[in-house]
């Protein structure tokens, strides 16, 4: 941060949360909350009705990951997750809000194989969906499809670290760990920078590697299980609001116990219509 900056009494009126804007958060927002050093929350989303309410709750960036692959469609990983499905429930998301930032994941296999096919498959993200921004993971194996796609005016969002559509070579593990490996995670951050990145997700790396990479970085670091000192942080929200079933990763906090509560909903529902107590005379017509 430069001086002046630094010096600049903060408008808190142009937080990303707790702001007062309700016009769409761009680009431009994020990176200029990182000039006033404010931290700020990103969720995933995956359809209309919950992105509602995040975006009424005032979360100014979603993320529709393609852990949608494992939380909404029942697949083991985000493998599989194809384009239809991205763009389907990236529309939705888009739709339920009208102040978050939304960002689209390219999911496994719609940039791998160069820049064209991934501005192809970005561009559909944009044109068909309405996303602000897509995420792609990798770092300097990704360059060129970044490159092409923030020249062709699409924002672009890295994700470095642990990179779940590679399980099948690199598994679930901390990722940056040793000299090497922290170095080269920080030369993949630089680059992606340098390909004109405007956020940079950190999952999955030791705190003290997080926090110097966020040092090295004009743009922001978006950290999941990456430590306290990104500018950001990231949650997938049904891991957060307790609704995932099965094991959740260690780095989740959980803000609510959502499967209990649902669960004990259709549990009442389930006796009322078995009882008899449901409907009443109140939900009847005659
Ligand atoms: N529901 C959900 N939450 C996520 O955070 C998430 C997804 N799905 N799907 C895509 C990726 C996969 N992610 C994962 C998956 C497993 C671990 C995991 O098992 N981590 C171990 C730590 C491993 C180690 O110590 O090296 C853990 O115990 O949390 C972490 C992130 C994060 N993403
Ligand atoms: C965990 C976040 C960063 C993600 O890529 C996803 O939800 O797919
Ligand atoms: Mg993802």
């Amino acid at each position: 941060m430069t001086l002046q900056a630094a010096q600049k009494p903060t408008d808190s009126s142009k937080a990303l949360y707790g702001g007062k804007g309700t016009r769409r958060i761009t680009v431009h927002d994020i990176t200029a909350a990182k000039e006033r050093g404010e931290k700020w929350p990103m969720l995933t989303a995956y359809d209309a009705m919950i992105a509602s309410v995040f975006d009424e709750a005032g979360i100014p960036v979603m993320l529709v990951g393609d852990s949608m692959g494992n939380t909404h469609l029942g697949y083991e990983t985000t493998v599989p997750v194809t384009m239809d499905e991205m763009t389907l429930l990236s529309a939705a998301v888009v739709r339920g809000t009208s102040r978050a930032l939304v960002v689209g994941d390219l999911p496994f296999g719609s940039y791998q194989e160069g820049p064209v096919q991934a501005l192809r498959n970005a561009t559909r993200l944009v044109k068909e969906a309405g996303v602000g921004a897509v995420k792609l993971e990798g770092g300097e194996r990704s360059l060129p499809q970044t490159e092409l796609i923030v020249e062709s005016g699409i924002p672009v969002m890295s994700h470095l670290g642990l990179t779940p559509q590679s399980v099948n070579t690199m598994g679930y593990r901390v990722q940056g760990r040793g000299d090497e490996a922290a170095h080269r995670l920080l030369r993949d951050a630089k680059a992606a920078q340098d390909a004109g990145a405007f956020a940079v997700v950190l999952e999955l790396v030791p705190a003290e590697l997080a926090a110097e990479v966020t040092r090295s970085l004009h743009i922001p670091t978006i950290g999941i299980g990456a430590g306290p000192d990104t500018d950001a942080q990231v949650l997938v929200w049904t891991d957060m609001a307790g609704l995932t079933g099965g094991k959740v990763p260690r780095f989740t906090k959980q803000y609510a116990d959502l499967r209990r509560t649902l669960g004990d909903a259709a549990k009442a529902f389930a006796d009322d219509v078995v009882g008899g107590a449901f409907p009443q005379e109140e939900h009847t017509f005659h």
